[in-house]
């Protein structure tokens, strides 16, 4: 299966930007160091490794489901579409979103599969999937995202602490019982050799929507913009290590202490142009009744962090829910939503100013 061919290694020639390395027993173990480089992360770049996660198993086979997945004719993926609506659960085809304001098409093809879905398995909590996603639910799915969210719960506690919130306040807002937009996704970008132009990203630039995005990639395409500068750089795809990044509902919670950086998927470099890329994701994101905001009441911390803010785009008293804030961004991306650069604008996060209602 192309999912394990052997694949050419990234380049060494392509402008890479270094993350932190995260050793996930350690952070279990509550180690200080580690807890201390992790924080750093979060707060600089908003994106590390994490090593030891004990997910790799079922990353491999979530990769399968993907592959089976996506060999379905067109006609059976699109009766699994996730519709104009702001609904993400579901199948997404190539072209079907904008990349920027021009309405340039993302060429990635992607299955995002409800966590609430997967708990409820073999109930439905919001949609129906392909028989591949449906065969793969209780050996492969569920254990993936219960493993995976068990992940993302232990760092989001460490982040709680580092907050100063009480205990168990930020995990209050990420319950497994209540639904949420919490998914897992796996994108498929074609073979794209020697097809670079600036205007032809596979997956737009964007931050992410939710609070914390556990990633594992095998071929590069992944960039980031370093902050301060604007420069995209890779960051380059290494056995083992899963990629986590933050996404805006932690910089809106933590008052801007914590990164949710923009990044996006570009055509992988060199001969790995050649393959089929293929990328996993497990997106945690709070509770659809959580609103978005500044948790000044419960952290002298963040309420010092608000107070002090010079980034003028950021917003930390949205007034929207996440199960809003979630829809907004996923309907107006959706090319058949497009009416011009406005449309584009809409979908922005934390990106950009929002624009005036
Ligand atoms: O494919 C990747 O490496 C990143 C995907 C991503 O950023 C996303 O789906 O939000
Ligand atoms: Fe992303």
């Amino acid at each position: 299966m192309s999912t394990t061919t052997a694949l050419p290694p990234f380049p060494e020639n392509v402008p890479t930007h270094p993350l932190l390395v995260v050793d996930y027993e350690l952070i279990k173990a509550g180690d200080e160091q580690e807890i201390e480089k992790l924080w750093k992360a979060a707060t600089e770049l908003g994106f590390w490794y994490l090593k030891n996660h004990g997910v790799d198993e079922k990353v491999n086979e979530m990769f399968e489901m993907g592959a089976e997945t996506m060999a379905l004719p067109l006609a059976e993926k699109l009766k699994y579409e996730q519709g104009d609506d702001g609904m993400s659960f579901g199948y997404k085809a190539a072209g079907a979103n904008a990349t920027d304001d021009k309405g340039s098409l993302d060429t990635v093809e992607f299955i995002n599969v409800s966590q609430d879905d997967a708990f409820a398995f073999p109930a439905q909590a919001h949609r129906s999937y392909p028989s591949t996603v449906v065969a793969r639910m209780p050996e492969t799915i569920v254990p993936f995202i219960n493993k995976s969210v068990t992940v993302n719960e232990t760092l989001l506690s460490v982040f709680e602490a580092r907050l100063g919130l009480p205990a168990g306040a930020l995990l209050a807002k990420h319950k497994r019982e209540e639904y949420s937009g919490s998914e897992a996704r796996c994108i498929r970008n074609p073979p794209r050799p020697n097809d670079w132009q600036e205007e032809k990203a596979a997956l737009g630039a964007h931050t992410d929507f939710g609070s914390l995005s556990f990633l594992h990639n095998r071929l590069g395409g992944l960039q980031v913009l370093v902050p301060g500068t604007e420069n995209w750089q890779y960051v380059k795809p290494i056995p083992g290590h899963a990629i986590c990044n933050l996404g805006d509902a932690m910089t809106i919670f933590s008052g801007g202490i914590l990164r949710s950086n923009l990044h996006r998927v570009v055509p992988s470099p060199g001969e790995q142009s050649h393959f089929p890329r293929w990328s996993l994701v497990l997106f945690t994101r709070p509770g659809n009744s959580v609103t978005l905001r500044a948790l000044v009441d419960e952290s002298s911390i963040i309420a010092d962090a608000v107070a002090a803010n010079t980034r003028e785009d950021l917003d930390f008293k949205t007034g929207a829910t996440a199960s809003e804030w979630f829809a907004r961004r996923i309907k107006n991306q959706r090319i058949k939503n497009r009416t011009g650069p406005e449309t584009w604008h809409a979908s922005r996060g934390t990106e950009h100013k929002p624009l005036a209602a």
